[in-house]
């Protein structure tokens, strides 16, 4: 079951595999956050990630679908995104990351990792994360504008 735990990730060791636009919204919102930012992509598709500040890139590396290979890969990250379009390494990534207690979140899919994504509403005082628990994330967005409001309701 998914409880809703608030996790420093400052200077956190995060490694994002995938360099798409999935790729790219997660990495921006994890460097807000302060993480330690390394992505690994056989093929940069979304050039703005070239243009974020602190930021490691391997590029030009494509992963294997190779359990030895993925633990090699992620033994030293804190948490680990696959945000790959390849539904079945990013599963199987998932797996080795589970398996070594790595945090992962798999971006292919509604249930097979250990750590989601929240929508996000916040003010200075404030911050609130919204999950369906994988169900209909989409959802959230109407959700977060409601939330939004009453933020702005109470600051006043
Ligand atoms: C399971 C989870 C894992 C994770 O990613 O952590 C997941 C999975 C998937 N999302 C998919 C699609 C989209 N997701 C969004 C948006 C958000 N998705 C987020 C979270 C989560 N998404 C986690 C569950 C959280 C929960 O249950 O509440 C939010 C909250 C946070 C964030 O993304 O940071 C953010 C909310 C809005 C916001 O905050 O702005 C949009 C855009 C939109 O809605 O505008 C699109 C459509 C893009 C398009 O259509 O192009 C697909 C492909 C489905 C398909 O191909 O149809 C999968 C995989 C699957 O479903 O199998
Ligand atoms: N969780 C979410 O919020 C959302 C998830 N998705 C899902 O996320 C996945 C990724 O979507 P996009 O970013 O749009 O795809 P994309 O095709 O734009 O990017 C995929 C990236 O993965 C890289 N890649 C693929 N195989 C690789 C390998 N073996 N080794 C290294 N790099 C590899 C590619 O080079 C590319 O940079 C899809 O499965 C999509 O359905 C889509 C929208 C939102």
């Amino acid at each position: 079951m998914w409880f809703p735990l608030f996790i420093n990730l400052e200077n956190k060791k995060v490694l994002v595999i995938g360099g798409g636009k999935v790729a790219l919204k997660k990495i921006k919102k994890v460097l807000e956050y302060g993480a330690d930012v390394t992505v690994v992509t056989d093929n940069i598709k979304e050039q703005s990630i070239l243009e974020l500040k602190n930021l490691k890139i391997e590029d030009n590396k494509k992963i294997e679908n190779n359990k030895d290979e993925i633990e090699k890969l992620v033994k030293d990250f804190f948490l680990v995104i696959s945000a790959t379009d390849d539904e079945q390494l990013n599963e199987n990534i998932a797996q080795v990351c589970d398996s070594k207690e790595i945090l992962i979140n798999n971006a292919s899919s509604k249930t097979k990792m250990n750590a989601m994504f929240g929508g996000i509403v916040k003010n200075s005082e404030f911050q609130i994360a919204i999950s369906t628990s994988g169900k209909n994330c989409k959802r959230s967005r109407a959700m977060k504008s409601e939330i939004q409001k009453v933020l702005d309701k109470i600051e006043k």
